[in-house]
């Protein structure tokens, strides 16, 4: 790839200022990945391994004009979203993913931050379901988002795979409900859902309290692949690869919870795959 141009993403979300999650998280990955990253950046969160302590949103004109500015220049082969903070950036980020035609399309739809503190106005939730979903190739809500999304109680795999099924019907072409917050004693699986067939995605749970930023590697992981080219469920599986090693390698900085890392993917690049050589 050296000398050429490298595909490119956008991750249209949120910044952490503590640099574990949101787009600081996504473009890391996207690197790691072999991707070009590109950001439309929707709030600034005050934010570090203890909480939100703050959340800024950006106009939501101007987070269209961030997306159309990279889409109509640069070019994007797979676009993710994150944090989208309210029903106004919603329906504006909607508008100019259709109007542009930006595909393949990641949703994952993020309500609260692992602490718990709100990242998305309760009001949003109907413009995140009416809206994004029809328009996203795949969305990724955590167990905690599948239960706010459906009504349903999602407790175990038979859960998962209920709800699911319940917001494919909401019209995205692929869920994924992500497993990390499932009890401790079961691994970290996904449950994969394309209208017809149910695909585990399982790993060992790896037993690390440092897990900010597991939901972002993945999504932009799987994002990365997809600017490659890859089908999804492919782009998917060296998705699930990415966050287990990235959740191998978290580490603690900070006095709460410490980011997943992502040094696993320098440190170990692997054969096929060399990062390009640096000039002398
Ligand atoms: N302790 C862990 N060990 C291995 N994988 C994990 C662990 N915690 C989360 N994961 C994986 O990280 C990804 C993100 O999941 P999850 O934590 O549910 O999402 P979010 O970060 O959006 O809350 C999933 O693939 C999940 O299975
Ligand atoms: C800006 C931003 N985007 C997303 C998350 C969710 O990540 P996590 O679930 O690891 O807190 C976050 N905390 N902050």
């Amino acid at each position: 790839m050296s000398g050429g141009v490298p595909p490119r993403a956008l991750t249209i979300a949120g910044s952490d200022s503590g640099g574990a999650a949101g787009l600081q998280c996504d473009l890391r990955t996207f690197l790691c990945c072999g991707v070009h990253g590109t950001a439309a950046v929707t709030a600034v969160t005050v934010q570090n391994s203890l909480g939100v302590t703050g959340v800024h949103e950006v106009p939501a004109e101007v987070v269209a004009a961030q997306v159309e500015a990279v889409v109509t220049d640069i070019g994007v082969g797979a676009a993710k979203t994150g944090m989208l903070a309210s029903r106004a950036i919603i329906d504006a980020v909607a508008d100019v993913v259709a109007r542009l035609g930006v595909a393949p399309f990641v949703v994952d739809p993020v309500s609260a931050s692992m602490h718990g503190e709100p990242l998305l106005h309760p009001d949003a939730l109907t413009a995140m379901t009416g809206r994004l979903f029809p328009l996203a190739t795949l969305v990724t809500p955590n167990v905690l988002e599948a239960r706010l999304l459906t009504g349903l109680p999602v407790r175990d795999r038979a859960g998962q795979v209920e709800a699911a099924r319940a917001l494919h019907d909401l019209g995205p072409r692929w869920v994924l409900v992500k497993g990390g917050h499932l009890p401790p004693d079961q691994p970290a699986v996904d449950v994969l859902y394309d209208g017809t067939d149910v695909l585990e995605l399982s790993a060992e749970r790896i037993p690390t309290r440092h897990v900010h930023g597991t939901g972002d590697a993945l999504g932009a992981a799987t994002t990365a692949w997809l600017a490659r080219g890859l089908d999804l469920v492919e782009a998917l599986r060296r998705g699930k690869q990415y966050v287990t090693a990235a959740v191998a390698d978290a580490y603690p900085v900070g006095s709460g919870v410490g980011p997943v890392g992502h040094r696993w993917r320098v440190r170990d690049w692997p054969a096929e795959d060399p990062p390009p050589a640096v000039p002398a």
